[in-house]
């Protein structure tokens, strides 16, 4: 049987942890939301609000509902702030040593009956609900990037993971007013494991000079009717988090067909990692974004 949540813990205050924050208080739902510097917090919470004023300016919702959603985010710098969350989401980096030494410390604070989700685009649940005190109320709670637009959730099950958790994020994800895809505990569930080998392959085909930064952009922008091209998406993803998921596909399914790019590794090596470092396979410092290659 689902149980009804209250209040919502997310852990990691960028831009997924902000959409999930900005989306759950609309919902009328409690948040909290953790990060590990005030000053990423005090932004998250700028941030969040220019997303909702952006909804106001377009009648997408009241300002009555910004104020309101504004005022049920409350941000902790210390998982102790999480202790009496229903639901957590960890939406930290996609690194899995992150993820597990935060479960096991939130593990020791938070209490017994809640829920605990990650929103990991690729690890393996079972192998992080391990890492968990509470294997069967574990679960992959997966959003789509932006957030507030996207519709669909994947949800994903651990090997331990119980009816009562499953339906209680199934409701969850209704009452954020999204769709649920359910994807077997498989690398990178079933939006990445499409999309990623896709961004993978244009990365490709650039460093195999097939085509410039323009030229792949505009060919699947125009020629297949994709919203963003494949290069301007990786940089939205954020080039870290597509290697990391590049790296789940190739060492989980064995198969070289999931090799990452060189050259996607050359650009997370330069700390290039897309719009949230200002530069990516675009440089966003100026007034539009300017083709790095
Ligand atoms: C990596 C993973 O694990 C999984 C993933 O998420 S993969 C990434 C999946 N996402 C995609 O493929 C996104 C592809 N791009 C798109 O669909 C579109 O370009 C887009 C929705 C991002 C923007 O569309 P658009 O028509 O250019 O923009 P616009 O009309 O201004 O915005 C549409 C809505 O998105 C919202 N939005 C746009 N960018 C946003 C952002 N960065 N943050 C929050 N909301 C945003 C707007 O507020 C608007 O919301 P309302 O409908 O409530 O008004
Ligand atoms: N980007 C995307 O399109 C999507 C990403 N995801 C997944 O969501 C997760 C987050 O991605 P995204 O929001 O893009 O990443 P970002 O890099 O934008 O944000 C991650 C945030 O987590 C913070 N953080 C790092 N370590 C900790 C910690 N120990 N405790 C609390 N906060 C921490 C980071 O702080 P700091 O920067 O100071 O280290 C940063 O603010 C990843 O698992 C990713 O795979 C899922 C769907 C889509």
């Amino acid at each position: 049987m689902a149980v009804t949540i209250k209040k919502v813990g997310v852990i990691g205050s960028g831009q997924m942890g902000n959409g999930i924050a900005h989306v759950a208080a609309l919902a009328g739902l409690d948040v909290v939301l953790n990060d590990v510097s005030d000053e990423r917090l005090k932004s998250a919470m700028a941030t969040i609000n220019g997303h909702l004023s952006r909804q106001v300016a377009k009648k997408a919702i009241t300002e009555d509902a910004r104020k309101q959603a504004l005022n049920l985010i409350t941000t902790t710098g210390t998982l102790d702030g999480l202790a009496d969350c229903d639901l957590v989401i960890e939406t930290a980096v996609e690194k899995e040593e992150v993820k597990r030494k935060i479960f096991h410390e939130l593990c020791a604070v938070l209490k017994p009956e809640a829920i605990v989700a990650t929103n990991s685009s690729s690890i393996s649940i079972t192998r992080l609900a391990a890492s968990t005190d509470r294997p069967e109320r574990f679960i992959g709670i997966h959003f789509m990037n932006p957030v507030p637009a996207m519709e669909l959730v994947e949800l994903i099950r651990g090997i331990a993971t119980d009816d009562n958790t499953f339906d209680t994020a199934k409701e969850f994800v209704g009452k954020l007013g999204k769709q649920v895809a359910v994807s077997e505990d498989f690398p990178a569930f079933i939006v990445n494991r499409i999309l990623l080998p896709m961004i993978n392959e244009a990365i490709y085909t650039l460093y195999e000079g097939v085509g410039n930064v323009e030229a792949i952009d505009a060919a699947m922008k125009l020629g297949a009717h994709h919203p963003m091209g494949p290069l301007e998406l990786a940089d939205f993803i954020g080039l870290d988090t597509c290697l990391s998921i590049m790296q789940v596909l190739h060492e989980g399914l064995a198969d070289s067909k999931y090799r990452p790019c060189p050259l996607l590794v050359k650009y997370v090596e330069a700390g290039w990692l897309g719009r949230k470092t200002q530069r990516g396979f675009y440089d966003y410092r100026g007034d539009k974004p300017v083709p790095t290659r």
